[in-house]
This record gives structure tokens, sequence and C-alpha cells, in this order.
């Protein structure tokens, strides 16, 4: 299991210094769609450049122009781009074919996504697919992940899927979310607006790998 840090709405200085604070305890790094929207490519180029081992994922959130969209972010140095599942299929299958020929991988955002679009989209076997709450959807309905993915639901997730969760992770909600078995469990505002982010990355962390001793043993 992977700790995705989600740098959003803050300056590529601020972004640098926050992922530098923490990078002991986080395992990838995304340059989040309002930096990317604020300062372009900059801003994955420098978050490359500064982390140059992690995983860097640039959360493009493509929904059309997917091969010069991806090839802008590969080009920066993403070693994921995001794109919508709500999209167009071809503009899906272009992003996976682009990665392929860069070598790199896509992350499909199943946010406002149908089960039966999900399980189209969780054929492409190579992409992660990300279960995701949106901000809008947490701030202005009172959404959360735990709640809104039921039981029920994870068992229709075939095996092997490469899964990540996203929107308003919190040091509690996480034991909830890991019985889905997350590839990747992507953290904003709960290490970025902590009043210590290193001891929250670790707090999170911690919890994962507990939890991956817990299966392992049990
Ligand atoms: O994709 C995003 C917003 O659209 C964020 O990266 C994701 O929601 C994680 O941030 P937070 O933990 O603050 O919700």
């Amino acid at each position: 299991m992977n700790v995705q840090l989600a740098l959003d709405r803050m300056t590529i200085p601020e972004a640098i210094e926050m992922a530098r604070t923490v990078q002991d305890h986080v395992d990838w790094i995304e340059v989040g769609t309002s930096l990317i929207k604020e300062f372009g490519m900059d801003s994955v180029k420098a978050i490359k450049k500064a982390f140059p081992d992690k995983v860097v994922v640039a959360d493009m959130k493509t929904f059309d122009n997917a091969k010069y969209e991806f090839e802008l972010c590969y080009q920066a140095g993403a070693d994921v781009a995001t794109v919508m599942g709500a999209a167009p299929l071809v503009t899906v299958e272009t992003c996976m074919d682009t990665a392929a020929k860069y070598g790199k991988t896509v992350m499909i955002d199943l946010l406002h996504t149908s089960a039966d679009q999900q399980a189209y989209l969780f054929r492409y076997e190579t992409a992660i697919s990300c279960m995701h709450v949106s901000k809008d959807e947490q701030e202005q309905k009172g959404h959360a992940l735990h709640s809104t993915f039921h039981a029920g639901e994870l068992t229709a997730l075939p095996d092997g899927l490469k899964l990540a969760v996203a929107g308003g992770i919190t040091l509690q909600s996480l034991p909830n979310l890991l019985e889905m078995r997350p590839f990747v469990v992507i953290v904003g505002s709960a290490i970025t607006k902590a009043a210590n982010p290193r001891q929250a990355a670790f707090d999170i962390k911690q919890v994962l790998e507990q939890h991956k001793e817990i299966r392992i043993n049990g």
C-alpha cells in the first residue's frame, strides 16, 4: 500500500516545502489539479526535479484531448497521470495508449461513474482505478468515502485490481477504507492542513503498516 500525498491550493515553493517535510512518510507525490490549473506543467516539472526518486502523479483529470494532455504530463516528468472515467471511452483508451508509448501509468478517476461504467473500466488491468469522493460532495453534501462505497459493491471488485481511494481521508476514516485493500491511499488536507504535517503523515503510514502486519499474521 502506498501513501500518495496530494498537494493542492498552494504555490509551487510551498508544495515543495510541504513534500520535503513529509517525504519520509509518503510514497507518491501528487501534483494536485489546483496546482496544474494555476501553474501548468511548471508545477509537475518542479516536483519531479525536487523528488526524482518519488512516483509523481499529475492529477490532470483529463476529459478530452487525451494524447495532448497526457504527453504534456509525461514529458514534464509525471510517472502517473489521471483521466476521468466518466469521459468518452475513446479518451480513456487514448490515455492508455499514450501511457504505453511512454512506459508510464494511467489512474482512472471513478468520480461520477455508474457501477456499469466502473465494471467496464476495471478491464484496463494496467491502470489504477480511483474511488473518489469530490470536494464539493464532501463540503456541500456531507458525503464521505467510507460510507459511499459499501461492502456489497466491493465484492464486485476484480482480483488484482489496483485500487486507489481519495477524498477527505483522515486518520479516523482510514481503517474502514483499508478493507478495500487499496494499492494507493491518497491523502491531502489531513496532512497538509494538520498542525504538524510530518506527524500526521507518520501516523497515517503507521496505520497502513499495522494493517499490513495484521493481514500477514492473521
Ligand atoms: O483530487 C482531489 C481533489 O479533487 C484531491 O487530490 C483528493 O481529494 C485528496 O485531497 P483531500 O484529502 O484533501 O480530499
